[in-house]
C-alpha cells in the first residue's frame, strides 16, 4: 500500500515539474512573467490570464487548492472514517467545476495560440505534456493580434442615462448579472437608450451577444437591475398592468396545428384583450388583425395547412392582437425566402408608422435595412459582457464603423475567434465618447 501511495506521489511529482517548464514557456510567448509558473496554484490563475479567461483562471486556481487540500485530507485519516469519506465526496464535487474551468481556459487557450478547440481534448487528459509542447516547441505561437483587445478594454462603466420619453420607450440597464458555474457573471452592463414612438429599431449582435438577453430585461421577462419605462409607464414596477402593452414574438412558432386561423386569434383575444370588451368589438379586432397579416383568405384553413410565411404571420399576429404598444420580435424572418421576408418587414414598417416601437432581431439584417430608422448594436467585451457599442440612426451607422453593410458592421464587433475583427471594446470606447461628446 505504502509503496502504491509512492508511485502516485512521485507520478504527480513529475508531471508538476514538466507542466512548470511547459507554463514557463507558455508564459514568456504571452509576455507573462514566466518565473510564476514555479508558483503551485498562481499557474492556473496565469494560465488563465493567457487564455484571455482571467475569471475561470481564478476560479481554477482556488479549486486546485481545495482539491489538494481533500486529498491530504483523505490521506491523513484512515480509509474508511468519516473524515475520510466526506473529503472522498467533496473532492468528487470538487471536480465537476475543475473540468469545467479547465476546458474554459483551453479555449482560451487554442484561441491565443491559433489552434484548433479540439486541442482541449488532449490538454485535458496529458495536461503537462500538452503545457511542454506549446511551452517549449517553436511551432506553437501567439496567434495574430494576441493578446485580444486587452490593453484598450472598454471602460468598465459607460453610457449616459437615458431620459424618460412620455410617449417612447426608455431603457436604463445598469446591469443584469446571473449565476454561472459557481460564479456571478455579468451578461449585460450599461445600455442606456430611449427609443421614440413610430422607430423601426434593429437589434444587431454576434451569437451570444446578449440580443436575448437584453430583450427579456426590457420586458421584464428576466428582470435586470434596470429603469424600463414605456409611455411613461415603468415597466418592472406596472408589469401585470402592462403586460399586454408589450409583445413579444419569440423565434419559435408556438401555435396549435389542429386549430382554424381564426380560432387561433379568437382564443389570443380572448387572452389578451379586456375581458368587459364586447363580442362584436372583439370580433372587429380579429378581423382587422387578419386583413393585416395578409391571413383573411386563409381564417377557416387548419394552422398544420399553412405555409411557412403564413405561419409566421400568425405567430406575429397572436402578439399583435392586443394592440401593444412596443412590439418585440426575434428572428421574424427565420426560414423565409428574400421576397417574404421584405413583405413581412414592410408590414413591421407599417405597424412602427402607425405610432409603435418595433424592435426586430434577425440574421439577415441587410435585405431589409432600408426599412429601419435605427440599430442597437449589443457587442461582447473584453470580459464577454453584452455592452452598447452603438445606438443610433441606421444611415449614421455605416459611417460609425466604417462600413458598408450591416453584416461588415456585425463582423467588426464580433470576436476574433468567431471570425470577425474583434473591436467591440474600440466601438463600445468610441459610443461612449460620441454620447457624452453630444455627436449622436
Ligand atoms: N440565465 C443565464 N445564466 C447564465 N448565463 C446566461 C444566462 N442567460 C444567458 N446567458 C449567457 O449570456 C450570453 C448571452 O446570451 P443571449 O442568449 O442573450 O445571446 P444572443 O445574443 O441572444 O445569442 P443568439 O443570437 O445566439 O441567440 C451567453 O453567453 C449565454 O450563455
Amino acid at each position: 500500500m505504502m509503496e502504491y501511495k509512492n508511485t502516485i506521489i512521485a507520478a504527480i511529482a513529475i508531471s508538476e515539474i514538466i507542466e512548470m517548464i511547459g507554463a514557463y514557456g507558455i508564459f514568456k510567448k504571452c509576455g507573462r512573467r514566466p518565473w510564476l509558473a514555479f508558483i503551485p496554484f498562481l499557474r492556473h490563475d496565469r494560465m488563465g490570464k493567457c487564455a484571455g479567461r482571467v475569471q475561470e483562471g481564478r476560479s481554477l486556481a482556488l479549486i486546485s487548492l481545495g482539491i489538494v487540500v481533500m486529498i491530504t485530507t483523505i490521506c491523513m485519516f484512515k480509509p474508511n472514517s468519516l473524515q475520510s469519506m466526506i473529503s472522498m465526496f467533496l473532492l468528487m464535487l470538487m471536480m465537476i467545476p475543475c473540468v469545467i474551468y479547465s476546458i474554459r481556459v483551453y479555449f482560451g487557450l487554442a484561441a491565443a495560440f491559433g489552434r484548433n478547440r479540439l486541442w482541449v481534448i488532449p490538454w485535458l487528459i496529458l495536461r503537462c505534456l500538452c503545457a511542454l509542447l506549446w511551452g517549449c516547441s517553436k511551432r506553437f505561437k501567439t496567434a495574430e493580434g494576441y493578446p485580444f483587445d486587452e490593453e484598450e478594454a472598454a471602460p468598465e462603466v459607460s453610457g449616459l442615462e437615458a431620459e424618460s420619453l412620455d410617449e417612447g420607450l426608455s431603457i436604463n440597464i445598469t446591469k443584469r448579472t446571473a449565476m454561472n458555474f459557481l460564479q456571478r457573471k455579468v451578461l449585460l452592463r450599461d445600455i442606456h437608450l430611449s427609443i421614440p414612438k413610430g422607430h423601426m429599431v434593429l437589434l444587431l449582435g454576434g451569437s451570444g451577444s446578449g440580443k436575448t438577453t437584453f430583450l427579456n430585461a426590457v420586458t421584464g421577462y428576466e428582470k435586470a437591475k434596470a429603469v424600463i419605462t414605456l409611455a411613461g409607464s415603468n415597466v418592472y414596477k406596472d408589469y401585470k398592468s402592462m403586460k399586454y402593452d408589450i409583445g413579444f414574438v419569440p423565434q419559435q412558432d408556438l401555435v396549435r396545428g389542429s386549430d382554424t386561423v381564426y380560432r387561433t386569434l379568437s382564443d389570443a383575444a380572448l387572452l389578451r384583450l379586456p375581458s368587459d370588451m364586447k363580442g362584436d368589438v372583439r370580433r372587429d379586432r380579429i378581423n382587422d388583425v387578419l386583413d393585416t397579416f395578409g391571413l383573411t383568405p386563409v381564417k377557416s384553413s387548419l394552422v398544420d395547412k399553412l405555409s411557412g410565411g403564413q405561419r409566421k404571420r400568425l405567430s406575429i399576429a397572436i402578439e399583435y392582437i392586443s394592440d401593444p404598444t412596443l412590439f418585440i420580435l426575434d428572428e421574424p424572418d427565420s426560414g423565409l425566402d428574400g421576397v417574404m421576408a421584405r413583405a413581412l418587414f414592410e408590414k413591421l414598417r407599417a405597424i412602427a408608422d402607425s405610432g409603435k416601437i418595433v424592435i426586430v432581431i434577425t440574421h439577415t439584417p441587410d435585405r431589409v435595412a432600408d426599412l429601419f430608422d435605427d440599430v442597437i448594436v449589443v457587442a461582447k467585451d473584453a470580459n464577454r459582457t453584452g455592452r452598447l457599442a452603438y445606438y443610433g440612426a441606421r444611415e449614421k451607422s455605416y459611417g460609425f464603423f466604417g462600413k458598408k453593410s450591416m453584416e461588415e458592421i456585425l463582423m467588426s464587433v464580433n470576436r476574433r475567434e468567431e471570425g470577425g475583427e474583434g473591436k467591440a471594446d474600440e466601438f463600445v470606447r468610441k459610443y461612449t465618447a460620441a454620447v457624452a461628446g453630444g455627436e449622436l
